[in-house]
C-alpha cells in the first residue's frame, strides 16, 4: 500500500476553484475571540513543497492560526482553500482525511497507549472504520493491509528514533520522547500539509537535530508541505524557505530567511538587535 500522500482530494480537485495554485490560499481569514482580533486578515499563498516558518511573539495570533487551518476553529471572515477548494468550514477531521495534520503545543498523546498504538491511531480511518488492533486477528486480506499499516508505523518508529521505547506505553515517557512520538503521529499517514506548533519544545540538542533531519528528508522525498511556528530562531531559519512573521494578528513581513533577519520592522518587534 502506497501511504505517501494518497489522500482522497479536496472536492474540487486541484486547483480547481478560484485558480488556487498553491496547496494553501489564506483570504483575508480573520479570527475574533469576542473583542480580540487573534488573526486579522491574513493573506498567504503557499505552494507545493514549501516549508514556512510562522514567527512572532507571544500572542501574535500563530496557534490561532494553525487552528483556523487545521478545521479546529472556524474563521470569523475570510476563506481558507485546500488545492483551489473552499475549505472555510470544514471540520479538523475531514481535513486530516485530506491530508492536513498537525502537532500542538502540549502533547497529545494517550498515556495508557504504548507508543506503536499511538502512532497506530491516525491510521484507523484508512480501516474504514473496522478497527485496526483488532484487524490483526482478522481475515487473510485484512491482515495484509494492516500488515502494510503496521509496516508504515514501525518505519516512522524508527526514523522518528523512538524503536527503543516501541512498546513502552507513553505516559511513562520524557517530555523529548513525548514530543517526537506526537511529531510521528502527524507524518505517518503522510499528510501533504503539515502544522506544526512549536515542535522543538522540550527536546535536547540531539532530538532537535533529529527532527530537523527527518523533516527535511521528508520535505525532499514527498514534496511535504509545512507551516512552522516556532520560537527557536536559529531551527526555524535553517528549516525553512520562507518565514512569515505575524503581530498582534497581522502579517508584519514575509520573506527568505535572510530577508526577515535583517527587516528592521521584524528586529523592533520580535527578534531583537
Ligand atoms: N480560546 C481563546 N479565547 C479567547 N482568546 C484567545 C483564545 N485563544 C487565543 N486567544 C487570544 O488570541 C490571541 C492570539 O493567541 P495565540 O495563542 O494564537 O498566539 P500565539 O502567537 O500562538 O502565542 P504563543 O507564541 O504564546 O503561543 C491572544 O491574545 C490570546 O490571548
Amino acid at each position: 500500500m502506497n501511504l505517501v500522500q494518497d489522500h482522497p482530494a479536496a472536492p474540487g480537485g486541484p486547483g480547481a476553484a478560484d485558480g488556487g495554485e498553491g496547496v494553501l490560499r489564506l483570504a483575508g481569514v480573520t479570527v475574533r475571540f469576542g473583542g480580540i482580533t487573534a488573526v486579522d486578515q491574513v493573506a498567504l499563498d503557499v505552494p507545493s513543497g514549501q516549508v514556512v516558518g510562522l514567527i512572532g511573539p507571544n500572542g501574535a495570533g500563530k496557534t490561532t492560526l494553525l487552528d483556523a487551518v487545521s478545521g479546529l476553529r472556524t474563521p470569523s471572515r475570510g476563506r481558507i482553500l485546500l488545492d483551489g477548494a473552499d475549505v472555510t468550514a470544514r471540520s479538523a477531521s475531514w481535513l486530516s482525511r485530506h491530508g492536513v495534520r498537525r502537532t500542538f503545543q502540549r502533547h497529545q498523546a494517550f498515556g495508557w497507549l504504548t507508543v506503536r498504538q499511538n502512532v497506530l491511531v491516525p491510521l484507523e480511518w484508512r480501516t474504514r472504520g473496522r478497527g485496526l488492533l483488532g484487524d490483526v486477528l482478522g481475515l487473510p486480506h485484512r491482515r495484509r493491509e494492516t500488515g502494510a499499516l503496521l509496516e508504515r508505523v514501525d518505519e516512522v518508529i524508527e526514523l522518528c528514533g523512538l524503536s527503543e521505547v516501541r512498546d513502552v506505553n507513553a505516559a511513562t515517557l520524557p517530555i523529548g520522547q513525548l514530543r517526537l512520538l506526537e511529531f510521528a503521529r502527524a507524518i505517518v499517514d503522510s499528510p501533504r500539509l503539515l502544522l506544526l506548533d512549536e515542535p522543538t519544545s522540550g527536546l535536547g540538542r540531539r532530538e532537535t537535530e533529529l527532527l530537523s533531519e527527518v523533516l527535511l528528508g521528508l520535505v525532499q522525498r514527498h514534496e511535504l508541505t509545512v507551516i512552522l511556528v516556532e520560537h527557536d530562531i536559529d531551527f526555524v531559519m535553517g528549516l525553512v524557505d520562507r518565514v512569515v512573521c505575524l503581530v498582534q494578528g497581522a502579517v508584519l513581513a514575509d520573506g527568505t530567511p535572510a530577508e526577515i533577519r535583517r527587516n528592521p520592522e521584524v528586529i523592533a518587534a520580535y527578534l531583537g538587535s
